[in-house]
């Protein structure tokens, strides 16, 4: 199955999926074929189906397509004819119809019929002609508006290279030939209104050598041979739920029979809401997306082999069942795969799990590829872990800074590198960018993805969207500080020692991040009472990226007289995290803070709090805004886009 080119299915494969328009379509001689996707206001997106049906004059190519078409009822589907592109016969072939060959592949302007289906394909209303069979013209057209399923219909629909490649789906109707002659006849002399010695002449001398030379070998394209047209209703129900399969996939797992997007429910677009939204807890988008990493984990492990297993049940009865596979193992991207892999384990007692950290080496994009992998991992199927594909762009791209699906494709090359057979790796991903999933599907067409949802695309910085922001950063970081702050809970009254806890938590997890202590002082000056202020210090290992946390953060901004506005603020910081920008504004939004918080004033460490540079005497000395640097040296300058913070209430 094929789209005409990948380009266009590259387009479609970002667009939102939709289907279910439910028009009821009554014949294809409708004048005006079917509901536009414009006129319903949905976005075009291609028909998932572009189904041919080839096969001898009177097989039973019609009578199939209208099966189709009554079972698909609640679809919207279009039935194209060959036939109405026969080209007009001039006066002189007409004056010798009995020596024209219409079963001859130039009968046809296939010009004219692929520039029907590409309109139809892209969307667009087309008027396709109408072919009057005692005329020999076709002076009148019907407009056909696009559908979701296409069928192309006609005795050489197969035998152009271009046509052919349009469709989805390729059926032959295989008749015999003494039924199709009978047929002929009796259609012929009674619709047609010919002599029967005329149709008995035009088939030995066109129709039958035509048939033998021209429409039989095409039938080795075929997807589907029917044999007995409209009486195998088994092959024309196969036919409907395959095509009701396709028009629930999204459009890529049509170019990509590796690319599995699990089945979507409710729920699991309701834990797919919950995750995206940039207001969700820490706890929820830990708990959701933990929970849809589990979906997404058993689907693939449904992709592994097994062997049959019979076992007899306590009540003596013999069970043939399956048995699993065992030599698999887990492979995850640090450090966001790290996030999936208690889903793994709890799917799989005891499971050995690698890793892979892919890390940029200075400008020129150099990776520097760390591993631990099972030894025997050649030997082992390999669930490779990363919650988000995003570019995949491999590293001899225009892109050589990205990392996000580039360490995809590292990552894999990798896994081979060490023997592992690319058709042994599953790849399991929460979400995955189009762009990704062709870099991925197209350099490694073995292997199979498996991901709960495709995204929209990706944005100029490359970052996925809809998305979910950075996944390591929302999750492992915050999963293993709040597994923290659960064990070591009878200690938080006493932040110090709750704080030291935490930290060296997170330094025995070997996250990839560094923690410290730090601790800031200040005497009392320029209205500013005296303080102290400590928190945890955390910094990702790979890019450097500071975190503080701090057991009790809003709690530094408890005062004795609040405001309406600094309640609202103290909220918003008890809620989320964020970068120190965003805490600013909010700070900043309020005028009337009745009291200026505690500030963690820098002294020798990176975090200051102080009046902004830009600030006027209109605003009351009540302006404060948190100034991050990243490195103690450069306390003064502002650069307050290196830390996020990370309250945890
Ligand atoms: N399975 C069948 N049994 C009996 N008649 C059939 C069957 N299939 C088709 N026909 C009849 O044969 C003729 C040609 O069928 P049609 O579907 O139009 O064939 P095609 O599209 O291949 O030319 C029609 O009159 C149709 O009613
Ligand atoms: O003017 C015409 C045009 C076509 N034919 C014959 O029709 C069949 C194709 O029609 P199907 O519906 O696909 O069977 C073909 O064999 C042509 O010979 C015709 O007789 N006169």
């Amino acid at each position: 199955m094929s789209y005409n080119s990948m380009k266009d299915l590259t387009e479609a494969s970002s667009r939102v999926h939709f289907s279910g328009l439910h028009i009821n379509m009554e014949t294809q001689n409708t004048q005006i074929e079917q509901a536009s996707t414009s006129m319903t206001g949905k976005p075009h997106k291609q028909p998932f189906v572009i189904a041919g049906v080839a096969g001898g004059a009177s097989s039973g190519k019609k009578t199939v397509g209208d099966m189709i078409i009554d079972q698909l009822h609640d679809q919207r589907v279009v039935l194209v004819n060959q036939d109405s592109f026969y080209h007009s016969l001039t006066p002189e072939e007409l004056s010798k119809v009995h020596d024209y060959n219409f079963d001859h592949p130039d009968a046809f302007d296939t010009e004219k019929l692929l520039s029907s289906m590409e309109m139809l394909k892209h969307g667009k209303s087309v008027d396709i002609p109408k072919y009057d069979f005692k005329t020999y013209k076709n002076s009148i057209s019907r407009r056909v508006n696009p559908s979701d399923v296409i069928i192309l219909e006609g005795i050489l629909v197969f035998h152009d290279p271009r046509v052919r490649d349009m469709m989805n789906m390729k059926i032959f109707v295989d008749t015999d030939a003494d039924v199709r002659l009978a047929r002929r006849i009796r259609r012929d002399t009674g619709e047609k209104g010919r002599e029967i010695g005329m149709v008995l002449d035009q088939y030995s001398k066109f129709v039958k050598p035509s048939f033998d030379n021209f429409i039989l070998p095409t039938k080795k394209y075929a997807d589907i041979i029917i044999p007995r047209g409209g009486d195998n209703h088994v092959a024309i129900d196969l036919i409907v739920q395959h095509i009701r399969t396709k028009l629930g996939q999204h459009d890529l797992c049509k170019i990509y029979p590796n690319l599995y997007v699990i089945h979507s429910t409710f729920q699991i677009r309701g834990m797919h809401t919950l995750i995206r939204d940039a207001q969700t807890t820490k706890h929820d988008f830990v708990f959701y997306s933990d929970r849809l990493i589990r979906l997404v984990v058993e689907h693939g492990l449904g992709h592994l082999p097994f062997t049959e297993k019979q076992v007899t049940t306590p009540t003596g009865s013999v069970y043939t069942g399956v048995d699993f596979c065992k030599r698999l193992c887990g492979v995850s991207v640090i450090r966001s795969g790290e996030s999936m892999e208690n889903a793994l384990r709890a799917c799989c007692k005891g499971i050995k799990i690698g890793k892979i950290l892919i890390h940029r080496e200075g400008d020129n994009g150099q990776q520097l590829i760390y591993e631990k992998l099972p030894q025997d991992i050649s030997e082992r199927h390999v669930l490779l872990l990363d919650p988000i594909l995003g570019t995949g762009m491999p590293t001899h791209s225009t892109f050589p800074f990205l990392v996000h699906g580039n360490s995809a494709v590292q990552a894999i090359k990798l896994l081979l590198k060490k023997g592992v057979p690319e058709g042994n790796i599953i790849f399991l991903n929460l979400i995955s960018a189009p762009q990704g999933v062709h870099v991925v599907c197209k350099e490694f067409p073995k292997i199979k993805i498996v991901t709960s949802e495709i995204e929209t695309g990706l944005n100029q910085e490359f970052r996925v969207v809809p998305g979910m922001g950075e996944f390591g950063d929302r999750n492992v970081l915050q999963a293993n500080v709040l597994k923290a702050m659960e064990v070591f809970q009878s200690t938080r009254s006493n932040k110090q020692i709750f704080h030291r806890n935490v930290m060296l938590f997170l330094l025995l997890q070997n996250l990839g991040y560094n923690a410290a202590i730090c601790k800031t002082k200040w005497e009392s000056s320029g209205g500013l009472t005296s303080g102290n202020y400590e928190f945890i210090d955390v910094v990702r290992s790979d890019s450097g990226t500071r975190y503080f946390i701090d057991g009790n953060f809003s709690g530094e901004f408890d005062i004795a007289r609040e405001t309406k506005h600094f309640r609202r603020i103290r909220q918003h910081l008890s809620r989320h995290g964020g970068k120190t920008a965003s805490c600013r504004t909010s700070v900043r939004s309020v005028p009337s803070l009745s009291r200026r918080p505690r500030p963690p004033l820098n002294t020798t460490v990176a975090i200051s709090l102080r009046p902004p540079r830009d600030s006027t005497a209109a605003d009351g000395g009540c302006w404060w805004q948190m100034v991050v640097v990243e490195n103690p040296s450069e306390v003064g300058k502002e650069d307050d886009d290196e830390m996020t913070i990370l309250p945890l209430m």
